[in-house]
């Protein structure tokens, strides 16, 4: 894993926690839990290439076609990362009674080893994580403007979280950028 502060400068930063605010096709899903359906706690849009359907918690998601800010927070992140996303799941916790439950992304449509390009606009929250083994708990503070980059066998060995913080009044939007493989490619 790796983390940049200061992946953003502050302005570039507030005009793109305004402008993904207001300009995102944002849903809130419902998914079964205990058989009984339930909305996320969390608003949630995904943006992408028209292959890359995905399984997330249950739901295909079939992806919106690029809007422009998104298409080019996914060419710096090609020039700095070196790796090609193809989609973006977007999720906007409004306040901090939004949150995000345990969980990997190691959905087979990712792949392998997958890199995953994490960005945070608006408040600062938690980033729980813990290694399945049980052994090993930590978090990590997701601020403003930040670049968290999750790769190689993250996903196996660890889960993560967003917690509750019923102090965060302010809203907050993560980014995670990922790469899905095509249709053409499942099973092998
Ligand atoms: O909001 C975050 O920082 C985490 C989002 C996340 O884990 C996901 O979208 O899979
Ligand atoms: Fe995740």
């Amino acid at each position: 894993m790796h983390f940049y502060r200061c992946w953003l400068e502050n302005p570039e930063a507030n005009r793109l926690l305004h402008h993904f605010q207001q300009r995102l096709r944002w849903q809130q899903p419902q998914i079964r839990m205990f058989g009984k359906l339930i909305k996320i706690p969390r608003m949630q849009a995904w943006y992408g290439e028209a292959e890359a359907r995905y399984r997330y918690s249950g739901l295909w998601l079939e992806p919106i076609p690029w809007e422009p800010e998104l298409l080019a927070l996914q060419q710096r992140l090609r020039v700095d990362t070196g790796s090609c996303f193809n989609a973006v799941l977007a999720n906007w916790y409004r306040n901090g009674n939004d949150s995000m439950g345990w969980h990997s992304d190691d959905e087979p449509e990712l792949g392998v080893e997958p890199a995953i390009a994490s960005i945070n606009l608006g408040a600062s929250r938690r980033f729980q994580m813990r290694h399945r083994n049980g052994a090993y708990k930590f978090e990590l503070e997701l601020s403003h403007g930040s670049l968290l980059l999750m790769t190689g066998s993250t996903q196996h060995h660890w889960q993560h979280a967003i917690p509750k913080q019923k102090k965060v009044t302010d809203p907050r939007i993560n980014l995670t950028f990922r790469s899905i493989r095509g249709d053409e490619n499942h099973g092998k």
